[in-house]
C-alpha cells in the first residue's frame, strides 16, 4: 500500500484490501438504506436520530450489507454529534453514549455476520469485515448543506474545527472501531483539523479521510485537491484518502490525480449522481447510476489504483452486491 506508514496499525487495511484480492469492498448509503425501511431522517440529526429512536434498524442495514459483500462497514456516527444530541436534551453522558452505540452496533453485527460464515465456510467468500467509525465533516453537522460548499464562513478557524471535532473523536477512539472514516471533508481548513487532531491525540487507530467534490475537480470550496492533499501526505496516522458523496461519473479521473499526487491508499465511495438540496432537504433528480453503471465503473476505478470501493448516498445493498460480485468474481 505505498510508502510504509508510520501507524502500525494501518496494517489491518492493508491486510483486508490484500484478503479481498487487491480491492476491498465498502458499505453504500447507510442514511438512504434507513429510509428504505421506512425511517423518518428529515431532522438536524439526519440518520443518528436512529440510534435515539430505532438502534435495530442500524443492525438491520449493517447486515443487509455485510450479506450483500461488504468488507467494510461504516458506522452510524455520521451526523451523530455531542452538540446535536444536547440540543435534543440529552446529556453529555447520554450523547457520548450513543456514540459508542454506534460502534457497538456496527462490531456486533460484524460479530455476528461472521459467525453465521464461518459455519458454512464452503458456502462463501467473504471476509471478516473491518467496522469504520464515521466523522461526517462540520457541515454535516450544520445541516445547511455545507459539506457540498465548504463554505463554514470567516468566523469558523482552525481551532474552531479542532474542537468541534476532538471529543467525539475521542470518544469513538474509546470505543474501539477498527478504523476512523472522516468523510464528506469540503475544505482544506477542515482536512488540515483532522490531520492535527489526529497526532494531538495520538490516535493510534488508522484513519481515512475523504472529500466531497461538485466541479469533479477540487474540493467543494474551490481549494485545490493539490493543497489539501499536500497536508495530509505529512500524516502518519492518515492511511487512506479519497472522495466521498460526489457524483460517480468525476470519480475515475479524480482517482488519476489522487494517483499523481499520493502514496496512500486511495478510497472511493461516490453517491448515486443526485444532488442534494442542503435547504429543501430532499435529492434532486438528476444524473442517476444503476447498480449495473456501478459494476461497469468498480473495475475501472480497481484498474486506476483505487484499494476501497462503495457507494455513498443513494446506493443500497443491491449496488454493493453488484461491486462485490464484479470486484471478487464471486457467483
Ligand atoms: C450527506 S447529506 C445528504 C447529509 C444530510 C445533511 N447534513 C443535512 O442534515 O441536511
Ligand atoms: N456514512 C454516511 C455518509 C453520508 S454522506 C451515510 O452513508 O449515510
Ligand atoms: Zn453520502
Amino acid at each position: 500500500m505505498g510508502r510504509e506508514r508510520g501507524n502500525a496499525k494501518g496494517k489491518v487495511l492493508e491486510d483486508l484490501i490484500e484478503k479481498a484480492g487487491g480491492c476491498a469492498v465498502l458499505d453504500g448509503g447507510f442514511a438512504t438504506q434507513l429510509e428504505k425501511h421506512g425511517a423518518s431522517i428529515n431532522d438536524p440529526l439526519w440518520s443518528a436520530l436512529c440510534l435515539i429512536k430505532d438502534p435495530h434498524l442500524i443492525t438491520r442495514v449493517h447486515l443487509e450489507y455485510l450479506e450483500a459483500g461488504a468488507d467494510v462497514l461504516v458506522t452510524s456516527s455520521y451526523q451523530a454529534t455531542i452538540p446535536g444530541f444536547l440540543s435534543r436534551g440529552l446529556s453529555t453522558e447520554e450523547a457520548e453514549s450513543l456514540l459508542k452505540t454506534s460502534v457497538r452496533i456496527a462490531t456486533e453485527a460484524r460479530d455476528k455476520f461472521w459467525a453465521s460464515v464461518k459455519r458454512k465456510p464452503a458456502e462463501h467468500n467473504y471476509n471478516r469485515a473491518l467496522v469504520a467509525a464515521s466523522i461526517g465533516s462540520y457541515g454535516a453537522y450544520l445541516a445547511d448543506g455545507s459539506e457540498y460548499s465548504g463554505n463554514y464562513g470567516p468566523t469558523v478557524t482552525l481551532e474552531k474545527l479542532k474542537d468541534f471535532h476532538r471529543r467525539r473523536l475521542q470518544v469513538l477512539v474509546e470505543a474501539r472501531p477498527d478504523l476512523l472514516a472522516f468523510e464528506t471533508i469540503p475544505n482544506k481548513l477542515e482536512a488540515q483539523a483532522c490531520v492535527e487532531l489526529l497526532d494531538e491525540e495520538n490516535v493510534e487507530i488508522p484513519s481515512w479521510i475523504c472529500f466531497s467534490s461538485v466541479d469533479g475537480e477540487n474540493a467543494p470550496s474551490g481549494e485545490r485537491f493539490e493543497d489539501c492533499l499536500d497536508i495530509i501526505n505529512k500524516s502518519s496516522k492518515v492511511c487512506a484518502v479519497g472522495i466521498n458523496c460526489a457524483p460517480p461519473h468525476f470519480v475515475l479521473s479524480l482517482i488519476q490525480r489522487f494517483k499523481e499526487l499520493t502514496a496512500m491508499a486511495i478510497v472511493v465511495y461516490p453517491n448515486s449522481g443526485e444532488t442534494w438540496d442542503g435547504i429543501a432537504k430532499r435529492w434532486l433528480p438528476s444524473k442517476c447510476f444503476d447498480d449495473e453503471k456501478f459494476e461497469l465503473f468498480a473495475t475501472k476505478w480497481r484498474d486506476a489504483g483505487a484499494k476501497l470501493i462503495g457507494g455513498c448516498c443513494r446506493t443500497t445493498p443491491s449496488t454493493i452486491r453488484s461491486i462485490s460480485k464484479i470486484l471478487k468474481e464471486r457467483s
